[in-house]
């Protein structure tokens, strides 16, 4: 790992030495990884039993993207002279993760752009689409070819399927992820890497760099090999983290991410 270290030393007096691997994958092995039904009846409980509503936990989990982003990929790490990212919004509740992290990217200080190619009718999203453009974050017609990508942002979002994905990709997402696999920059990935089976992965999929899992990591985050993998959605109730066994680690201090 040769990333920042997420951890404070005050608040993880039993994880001293956050940059041995020993330990990182120590901690790693005791979580669960959740099956693509397992996490669907995870998101359903929170919001049936557990009484959340899908606002609140996207912007934590939104939140959380952004906060982790900026561990992974600080300001003063990113290449080019404007801290340019691209966020890729698909149609579901990953896209919505997606909006909101580029909301606090901007607030943070990087200039997000926003390719949100396939909008739901729905009052929630109508109303982060709203928020992103009154926070004077350009929105794309389409998806630059994959040059273009490399030369004009330092990084891209991938918020296009989160843990709902099946079957064969349908356009116009087969496209932008054909992109995706041509461009060379950082890729960061909300929950998975889209187009990967969410149990399986995906040999020829695309390979990011950043893989940020909610709530807790899906069985495919087991072939991940880039170099960051944060965990985020600090907001899951002791009780259903008891009952599906999720093992999660501490989270230090008053952070919302924690680097597994
Ligand atoms: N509990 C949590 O941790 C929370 C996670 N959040 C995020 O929500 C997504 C899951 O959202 P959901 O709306 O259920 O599904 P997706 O975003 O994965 O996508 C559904 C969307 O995609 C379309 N679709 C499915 N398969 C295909 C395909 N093969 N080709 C094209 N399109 C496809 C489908 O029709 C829908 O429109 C989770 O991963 C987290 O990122 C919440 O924000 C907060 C709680
Ligand atoms: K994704």
């Amino acid at each position: 790992q040769t990333g920042t270290c997420p951890l404070s030393a005050a608040a993880n007096n039993h994880k001293k030495d956050c940059n041995s691997s020993r330990a990182a994958s120590t901690m790693a092995q005791t979580i669960k990884y959740l099956g693509q039904e397992e996490a669907q009846h995870i998101d359903e409980e929170l919001f049936s039993e557990y009484g959340f509503s899908v606002d609140q936990l996207m912007e934590l989990a939104g939140f959380s993207c952004a906060t982790a982003i900026t561990r992974a990929y600080p300001l003063s790490s990113l290449v080019k002279p404007r801290p340019s990212v691209l966020v890729i919004c698909g149609p579901g509740n990953n896209g919505g993760d997606g909006l909101v992290c580029a909301r606090h990217l901007k607030l943070f200080g990087y200039e997000p752009t926003i390719l949100y190619p396939k909008r739901p009718n729905k009052p929630l999203f109508q109303g982060l689409t709203t928020q992103c453009q009154k926070m004077e974050i350009p929105f794309l017609t389409e998806m630059p070819e994959a040059k273009m990508v490399d030369q004009a942002y330092n990084l891209v979002i991938d918020a296009i399927f989160g843990f709902s994905f099946k079957g064969a990709v349908r356009e116009p997402f087969g496209s932008v992820l054909d992109v995706l696999k041509k461009t060379t920059v950082p890729l960061a990935s909300i929950d998975i890497p889209s187009g990967w089976d969410v149990e399986q992965g995906s040999a020829d999929g695309l390979q990011p760099d950043m893989l940020i899992s909610l709530t807790a990591p899906k069985k495919s985050a087991s072939m991940f090999r880039g170099r960051y993998h944060f965990l985020g959605g600090r907001f899951v109730p002791p009780g259903l983290e008891r009952k599906y066994q999720l093992n999660l680690p501490q989270y230090p201090g008053t952070d919302c991410v924690l680097q597994l």
